[in-house]
């Protein structure tokens, strides 16, 4: 049986398609990162697996139980943490994992064993009798983590966990999924590329409301493996952005002032062409490498951007 089971999964708002029909089935513990772009459908898609939205047709199960018709069962298999979580920040971190736990039944002295444990493996112990309202966005993040991690589910639900966050929050939180990843199966929504490739073990690419795949990560890098060429120059130059745009081994070129970089179809091409054409149009190098593709080029190969 497969931990989560996803059939022909729709969606619409007022006649609006946001999930054209997804289907898939994932198993097994590891991180699942579900990445598109903006309004892509992944909140929908994460709020109808958590049994927060009603799927205009289709149906998910987890571990075989139906998400809009077993809902106890369901609450006792996934953890939730929303894109926007709300608290109350007067309480303390150790008052709302209290009020969470309550929210599942669980005893006093139970809730208090596992706040304990909880928060200090999601970091935020020592910050337990502090007021919600002055933690920073990283440590929100975790308290949310530790909340959905207070009915031991086996799944954990994570939408952007760590978009809003700045870098170190976002380095933190990752950290923690990275150990959680361990125990739990994680699905985890971004879109924030580089944080997915470095965390999920399992790529699912939702674009425009459709699955475009779903597949294990070292497979997905395998099957589109393939050479970026970064460059910086000494000063921007835009002619050499055109020059590049319309070679046949160019696929995609990116430029932000003097930092470059070119997505390659034929890597001994575009290493003999490249730097000709650099030095035609005045181009001074200060720095040049070839690199592998990362998740962003194969994301933007996949939806044909
Ligand atoms: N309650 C709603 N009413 C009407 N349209 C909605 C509603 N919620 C979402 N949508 C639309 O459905 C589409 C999918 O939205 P959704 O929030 O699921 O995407 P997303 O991939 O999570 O985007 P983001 O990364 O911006 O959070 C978008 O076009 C959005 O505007």
């Amino acid at each position: 049986m497969k931990m989560i089971r996803c059939e022909k999964l729709t969606k619409s708002y007022q006649g609006f398609p946001a999930l054209k029909g997804i289907s898939f089935s994932i198993d097994g513990p590891g991180c699942y990162g579900f990445i598109g772009s903006n309004g892509s459908g992944k909140t929908t898609a994460i709020r109808i697996m958590a049994g927060l939205a009603k799927a205009t047709s289709g149906r998910i199960q987890i571990e075989g139980y139906d998400v809009e018709r077993d809902q106890k069962n369901i609450a006792k298999l996934i953890g939730y943490l929303p894109q926007n979580p709300a608290y109350y920040d007067y309480m303390t971190g150790e008052e709302w994992m209290m009020l969470s736990g309550k929210l599942f039944g669980l005893s006093k002295t139970e809730i208090k064993l596992r706040t304990e444990r909880l928060l200090k493996r999601c970091g935020i112990w020592e910050a337990r009798k502090r007021k919600i309202g002055g933690y920073s966005g990283g440590m929100k993040q975790r308290l949310g983590l530790a909340q959905a991690l207070i009915n031991e589910p086996k799944l954990l639900l994570l939408d952007e966990p760590v978009s809003a966050l700045d870098p170190m929050g976002r380095h933190q939180v990752l950290e923690l999924i990275e150990e959680l990843k361990r125990d739990h199966m994680i699905f985890m929504s971004s879109h924030i590329l580089d944080d997915v490739e470095k965390t999920a073990d399992h790529i699912l690419i939702l674009h425009k409301g459709q699955l475009l795949l779903s597949s294990a990560k070292q497979d997905l890098l395998k099957e589109y493996a393939g050479s970026a060429i970064k460059f910086q120059l000494l000063a921007p130059n835009q002619t050499i952005v055109e020059a590049v745009t319309s070679q046949t081994w160019a696929e995609r070129i990116e430029a932000s002032n003097t930092s470059y970089r070119v997505v390659v179809n034929d890597l001994e091409k575009a290493k003999a062409q490249l730097p000709l054409i650099i030095q035609e149009e005045a181009g001074v190098i200060t720095d040049y490498r070839i690199e592998a593709l990362s998740l962003q080029d194969i994301f933007f190969k996949v939806v044909n951007a």
